[in-house]
């Protein structure tokens, strides 16, 4: 039997699900569920999830770091006398890690010395989301000694992104040399929700075409032609395509300049580790939804009748047609289904009236009363009968898919 443990470290919260894998072939089944959220507003809290146990956002003192919650919470497992499965931490076998930016890397990497100095080196291309990451990975490579570490990338989902659409054009010898080109990231939801949808349509992931709309904290939109990433909204970095909580999303990349002059210099919240320009900071951590409304609640944001929250609910609105309008015709309207998924898109049923709505036009229709309903299970219709096209909600889930990754790579155990 295996243990696996699947980290999710972002910039404000460290989520770990642990599962154990019993048969090579058979999905992980999850054991536990803790997460430490608040980090960069303490007190840190903790969630804790086994079977009827459950804590809910119970402050926890002393937790500065990701590093720190990631401790704390091995700590918690192995204290946990009714999850006999981890009375030590030696008995964690694989330490997953959601690591967003993976570069050039096709596929999952198990983490040595070399692995780590090359993503080390990648951490300028995403500064915000791979600093937490690695300092989990360093944390874990330390407290688990031996347990395999393994990194799954956002970006690899995307290597299947053809030339012309992952070339931006400028200067080729300088892209070359910088490694400038569209990535993209939420993969390893995207590649949960090509799985589970084409089993849902009882079709080979290899014949199963979306338009998946992954709205999170941050939010992307991905065409999938034949269960392959064509294109994403997401670039080079996560900030890139629609807004987020905190992210401006796509600007005229001019913009900058005219808001500040201090642009280029080194953002004021730049650490030893993490460098990030004033540019960087102020479009990925003071835009959005936070600068527009005050809050980074999309929930709060959907039932308010101000008209700043008005105003923001419609512009995501329109952006998102923007990327549908778009994959439509880049799938050559070859499209399995339409796709919400992440907080926002599993829970934000008056987000999919509006979109469905406005994509009425290319053969999309909601059933109203499927999608006020609470949405349970992993893949749910919400589509009008007799729709063109299909229209799902996906509950999408990135530690499970790691350690559902991690499983199915392992030799008969
Ligand atoms: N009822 C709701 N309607 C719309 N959005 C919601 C609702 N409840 C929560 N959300 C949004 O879901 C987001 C969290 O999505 P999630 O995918 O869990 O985020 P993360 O990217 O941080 O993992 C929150 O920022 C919140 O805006
Ligand atoms: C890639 C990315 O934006 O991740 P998150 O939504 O977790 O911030
Ligand atoms: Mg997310």
């Amino acid at each position: 039997m295996a243990i696996i443990l699947s980290v999710n470290s972002g910039s404000s919260s460290v989520k770990v699900s642990i599962y154990k894998s019993s048969k090579q072939g058979q999905d992980p089944i999850q054991l536990a569920d803790a997460q430490i959220s608040g980090l960069t507003a303490p007190p840190a809290k903790l969630s804790y999830q086994r079977g009827s146990e459950n804590i809910k956002g119970q402050e926890v003192k002393d937790i500065n770091s990701n590093e720190d919650a990631c401790e704390y919470i091995l700590d918690h497992l192995v204290k946990d006398n009714s999850l006999s499965e981890i009375s030590s931490r030696d008995d964690i076998t694989y330490a997953c890690h959601r690591v967003v930016h993976g570069g050039d890397y096709p596929t999952a990497h198990v983490i040595d010395e070399d692995t780590y100095h090359h993503l080390e080196d990648l951490t300028d291309l995403a500064p915000l989301h791979n600093t937490s990451a690695l300092a989990i990975v360093k944390a874990c490579m330390k407290a688990l000694p031996k347990a395999t570490n393994i990194a799954y990338f956002d970006s690899s989902f995307h290597a299947t992104i053809p030339e012309a659409v992952r070339t931006y054009a400028i200067d080729p010898k300088v892209a070359q040399r910088n490694k400038l080109r569209k990535y993209g990231f939420h993969g390893i939801s995207y590649a949960f929700i090509t799985r589970a949808v084409a089993q849902y349509l009882n079709k080979p992931e290899s014949e199963t075409s979306l338009i998946a709309l992954h709205l999170g904290s941050g939010a992307s939109a991905c065409a999938i032609k034949s269960g392959k990433s064509l294109d994403t909204s997401m670039g080079l970095t996560p900030l890139a395509g629609l807004p987020g909580a905190t992210r401006s999303g796509d600007v005229d990349p001019s913009l900058i300049f005219h808001f500040t002059h201090d642009a280029g210099k080194p953002s004021p919240s730049s650490t030893k580790e993490m460098h990030i320009s004033t540019a960087e900071e102020i479009l990925n951590k003071k835009s959005g939804w936070k600068a527009l409304t005050g809050t980074t609640d999309f929930g709060e944001i959907s039932s308010s009748q101000d008209p700043a929250c008005k105003l923001a609910f419609e512009i995501f609105v329109d952006r998102l047609i923007h990327f549908i309008g778009s994959y439509y015709v880049k799938l050559e309207g070859e499209v399995d289904a339409l796709v919400f998924a992440g907080g926002i898109g599993e829970k934000g049923a008056l987000l999919r009236t509006r979109i469905v709505e406005k994509c009425r036009c290319l053969g999309f229709g909601l059933d109203e009363q499927t999608n006020n309903n609470k949405i349970e299970d992993v893949v749910r219709d919400i589509g009008m009968e007799g729709a063109r096209y299909r229209t799902l909600v996906c509950q999408t889930d990135e530690q499970f898919e790691m350690a559902r990754q991690c499983a199915a790579g392992l030799e008969g155990n």
